[in-house]
C-alpha cells in the first residue's frame, strides 16, 4: 500500500481537502494535529505544521521517521512574483525549492550560502547550498494534471523566506539573488527533510497574493486556497493509483 503525507501550515489551508477525503483525525501526533483517508487503496495523512521553516522542518522530520512515505506533498498559499506569469487565483507547482534568505549580509550585498563554503545538504554526489531539487517527474505529471482540468498554473523555482516579502522591492531584491515564480515560508524546509530521507516531494500552492507593497485588500485567500485544494483532491487520486508503495 502506498502513503503519501500533506503538509499545509494553517488550518484553512487543508480543510477542504479533508472533507472531500473524508478524512478522520489521527491521534498520536502530539502538537502535530494529523488527519488520515484511504484513498484508493492508498493511505493520506494531512499533517498541520504551522508556519514557518522551524515548524514545517520538524513536522516533516517526525512524519517521514514515524511513516516513511512513499511521497510528501507540501501545500498552501503563496505570493506571486512580478514576471512569473501568475495572478491571484493561479496554481504554481515547484521545479525545485530554495532557502531565499539564508547566507551573508556582506559590505557589497548580499550573498548566498556558497559564500560561507558549508551545504545544507551533501550527498548522493550533491553540495546543496542554498537550492534544494525537487522531483521533476512529480511535479510534471501536477502541471498536467493541473492543466488537463483546466486550472491556470505555472511550474517554477520557489523561494522559501523567514521574512514575508511586503515590498516590490524586497521582491526584486529576492530575484537578483535567485529566480523565482513562487514565495512561501515552509517549502525549502520540507524538501530538504524529504530529500535527507530519500522520499520525492511535490509542492503546489494557490496564488494569494502579487509579491508587491504589502496590501491586504488585494489578498484572495479563501480563493486561492479553493482552487489548489480542489486541484489536489483529484490529483491525489491520480497519485494515489500511480504512487508505488511497499508490497
Ligand atoms: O499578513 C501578512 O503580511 C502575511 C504574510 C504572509 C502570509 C500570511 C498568511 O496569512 C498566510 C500564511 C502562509 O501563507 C504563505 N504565504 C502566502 N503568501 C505569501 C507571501 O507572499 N510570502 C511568503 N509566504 C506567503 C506562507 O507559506 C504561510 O505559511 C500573511
Amino acid at each position: 500500500m502506498s502513503r503519501i503525507i500533506v503538509t499545509a501550515s494553517t488550518r484553512m489551508e487543508l480543510s477542504e481537502l479533508l472533507v472531500a477525503t473524508s478524512a478522520s483525525a489521527l491521534p498520536g501526533g502530539g502538537h502535530l494535529p494529523l488527519h488520515r483517508a484511504d484513498l484508493r487503496g492508498a493511505e493520506i495523512i494531512f499533517a498541520l505544521t504551522g508556519l514557518g521553516k522551524v515548524n514545517a522542518a520538524s513536522a516533516a522530520t517526525l512524519l517521514c521517521e514515524r511513516y516513511a512515505p512513499d511521497l510528501m506533498v507540501n501545500t498552501g498559499c503563496g505570493g506571486a512574483f512580478a514576471g512569473s506569469g501568475l495572478t491571484v487565483g493561479d496554481l504554481a507547482v515547484a521545479d525545485s525549492e530554495c532557502l531565499a534568505d539564508e547566507g551573508v549580509q556582506t559590505p557589497t550585498g548580499w550573498r548566498g550560502l556558497d559564500l560561507i563554503g558549508i551545504p545544507v545538504y551533501e550527498g548522493r554526489g550533491e553540495r546543496l547550498f542554498n537550492r534544494i531539487p525537487l522531483d521533476l517527474e512529480v511535479a510534471r505529471r501536477a502541471l498536467d494534471c493541473a492543466m488537463t482540468g483546466g486550472f491556470k498554473a505555472v511550474m517554477g523555482p520557489f523561494l522559501t523566506v523567514s521574512t514575508c516579502s511586503g515590498t516590490a522591492r524586497q521582491g526584486e531584491e529576492l530575484l537578483r539573488r535567485f529566480p523565482g515564480v513562487c514565495e512561501n515560508m515552509e517549502g525549502a524546509a520540507v524538501a530538504q527533510v524529504a530529500l535527507m530521507y530519500g522520499i520525492p516531494c511535490l509542492e503546489v500552492r494557490g496564488i494569494s497574493n502579487m509579491v508587491e507593497d504589502r496590501d491586504l485588500s488585494r489578498w484572495e485567500l479563501k480563493r486561492a486556497l479553493g482552487e489548489v485544494q480542489r486541484f489536489l483532491a483529484g490529483h491525489l487520486e491520480q497519485l494515489a493509483d500511480k504512487t508505488p508503495g511497499t508490497p
